[in-house]
């Protein structure tokens, strides 16, 4: 007699139901192993596990879908300082303090203090430098002036920041003029961005400018950030390829959508490395950006992220902001 004529009919029913059972339960198991895998899948390419591994990752909403974008490196919260005033006034006051606290700082530390001045409403927000207590304690002959960003004009021209910059502050304070660093208004553009980042390296060669201690980029003490409206920070705009330049220090634009068309601008790399940045911002127009920026509000806009978005130092970031600045964070 075989081996299977042994087998019992109640036997054969046991089997088939047990095999059925267990196909039924591996059946279950794999939807259930499939469900769980891309749960993780999705899991792994969104905030919530990015956060774990202490990446940023940011979503957006781009015509209809959510895009997760990720900055690589530390994430920026944690170093961000965003202090909100009522008026514009007090912005200025308050900046007035935190610029001479910090030159006391740095000219205590390295003999000098590197600042980098944008154009725009900036340079009106720093007139409580020139009045006392700061005038006269401020050790201005230790100062060093650079440009973050500059149009492509004569130095005298209505449009250029450095005439910005002289007229509502410069001329005001004893600087040294061989301490301003302006830029060669006699090139193009592709030569003036050529001409500033090979002056900045020559300046870090010398040890007048320091290094960063984690890049070849030089490490400027205080950057001072104005931004447009549409998020602009420098002259580094939404769709155009400067925004995302990774090796040179400073690089040119010739269609600025913002007049005028021709500027040299320092790249995110080099405003990166600073010791310390702080983003002045005051005013209703900005008010959508900020929100976006200080990540209350997904970018519906179709430029993300925005140029604000990728200030990121390796130092400090300090947001000062008035109240028409913030009134979109309570929207
Ligand atoms: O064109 C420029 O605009 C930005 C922002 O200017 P604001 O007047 O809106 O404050 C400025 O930071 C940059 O230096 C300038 O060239």
């Amino acid at each position: 007699m075989s081996f299977l004529g042994d087998i019992q009919k109640s036997d054969v029913a046991f089997w088939a139901n047990a095999v059925s059972s267990d196909g039924l339960l591996i059946l279950v198991f794999s939807a259930f192993a499939g469900v769980a895998l891309a749960i993780m899948i999705r899991l792994l390419v969104s905030n919530h596990i990015s956060r774990l591994f202490n990446q940023n990752a940011v979503s957006y909403t781009h015509r209809s879908r959510t895009i997760t974008y990720f900055q690589k490196g530390k994430p920026q919260m944690g170093k961000v300082n965003i202090l909100k005033f009522h008026s514009e006034e007090d912005v200025a006051v308050a900046l007035a303090k935190y610029i001479a606290d910090l030159s006391a700082k740095f000219i205590k530390e390295n003999g000098s203090f590197s600042v980098v001045l944008s154009g725009g409403t900036l340079i009106d927000t720093l007139r409580k430098l020139l009045e006392p207590p700061y005038i006269d304690s401020i050790e201005w002959s230790k100062w060093l002036i650079f440009f973050l960003d500059e149009r492509v004009v004569p130095l005298n021209h209505p449009d250029s920041n450095y005439k910005l910059a002289l007229d509502g502050f410069l001329s005001k304070v004893p600087i040294p003029k061989s301490n301003i660093y302006a830029i060669n208004d006699k090139l193009s553009p592709e030569d003036a961005a050529d001409d500033y980042e090979g002056r900045l390296k020559q300046l870090v060669n010398k040890s007048k400018l320091k290094k960063s201690g984690s890049s070849e980029f030089a490490n400027f003490d205080l950057m001072l950030l104005g931004m447009g409206p549409d998020g602009h920070v420098a002259s580094l705009f939404c769709w155009h390829f400067q925004r995302f330049e990774k090796t040179k220090w400073v690089t040119f634009i010739k269609d600025s959508p913002k007049p005028p068309s021709e500027r040299i601008t320092f790249t995110f790399p080099l405003i990166n490395a600073a010791s310390e940045i702080a983003m002045v911002v005051t005013g209703e127009d900005a008010a959508d950006a900020v929100k976006i920026a200080l990540r209350k509000a997904s970018n519906s806009n179709s430029c993300f992220p925005l140029p604000v978005e990728k200030v990121s130092p390796v130092g400090k970031l300090t947001w000062f902001l008035d109240n028409d600045a913030t009134s979109g964070l309570s929207r």
